[in-house]
């Protein structure tokens, strides 16, 4: 089974627009796991423009799934999580000015800054995760860092599937067979959705979580977020 977790992050943005506690993150996140999530990811981003630092202290208090957070390991973000204790932490390489993310890791290069960031979750008890393209390099490099998971971060996939392109998989299917070979488990996020999940679920082997934010947050405004989630979970399934 993949578990699907919701990123939240698109919740916070619509709250911080008018300054005041509506949509409530906090009920929202619950309710979320009432209609059948298997977790809440966020992705606190160092200027807080959409999670801040003290809902990620809140979120904890409440989350009953898996709790996931990502971000870039800079000093704030790695006390934070050192702090709020997650389910799990995702590395992103994110530059501190990104819309979004925009890169996996160049797990080769950054192999001995990674192997003490994830040791030092490690030894805190937190899972980790690597954010990372779909290329096998990058996943042999991931497992050189001690890493518990990859995120496979799925944007190419996404694009080539909304041009018609379905052999934009590939890459994907190949690099989770790498991973599960390395012993690694296997996360996918960015840009899924309704229309592209099943193609994805049916097509990438040993996925154990996505995490899904932005499409989730806008196909709920059409179709509503208890059913969206259960679309999602039938997809998963
Ligand atoms: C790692 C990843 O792909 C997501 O966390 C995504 O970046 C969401 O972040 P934003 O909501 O800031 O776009
Ligand atoms: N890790 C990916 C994530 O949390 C959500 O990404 P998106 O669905 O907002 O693109």
């Amino acid at each position: 089974m993949t578990k699907l977790s919701v990123n939240v992050n698109k919740i916070a943005t619509l709250r911080n627009s008018r300054g005041g506690n509506v949509p409530d993150l906090l009920k929202t996140a619950k309710d979320i796991e009432d209609f059948g999530a298997q977790g809440i990811t966020i992705h606190p981003r160092p200027d807080e423009r959409h999670i801040r630092y003290q809902d990620a202290r809140d979120l904890k208090r409440i989350v009953k799934t898996e709790f996931n957070i990502e971000g870039n390991p800079i000093k704030k973000f790695m006390d934070l999580v050192l702090e709020v204790r997650p389910t799990q932490v995702t590395l992103v390489p994110d530059a501190i000015d990104a819309i979004t993310s925009n890169a996996g890791w160049d797990t080769i290069n950054n192999k001995s800054f990674l192997q003490e960031v994830i040791s030092t979750f490690q030894s805190n008890g937190i899972r980790t995760s690597i954010f990372v393209d779909a290329d096998i390099k990058m996943i042999e490099g991931a497992a050189q860092t001690g890493t518990d998971r990859v995120e496979l971060y799925t944007e190419s996939y996404a694009m080539e599937f909304a041009k018609g392109n379905k052999e934009g998989v590939k890459a994907f299917t190949d690099a989770a067979e790498a991973a599960h070979k390395l012993g690694l488990g296997l996360n996918a996020g960015h840009d899924l959705s309704l229309e592209n999940i099943k193609f994805f679920k049916e097509n990438v082997p040993h996925l154990l979580e996505v995490s899904i934010g932005h499409a989730l947050i806008c196909e709920s405004l059409y179709l509503g977020l208890e059913n969206v989630i259960n679309m999602y979970l039938n997809k998963l399934k």
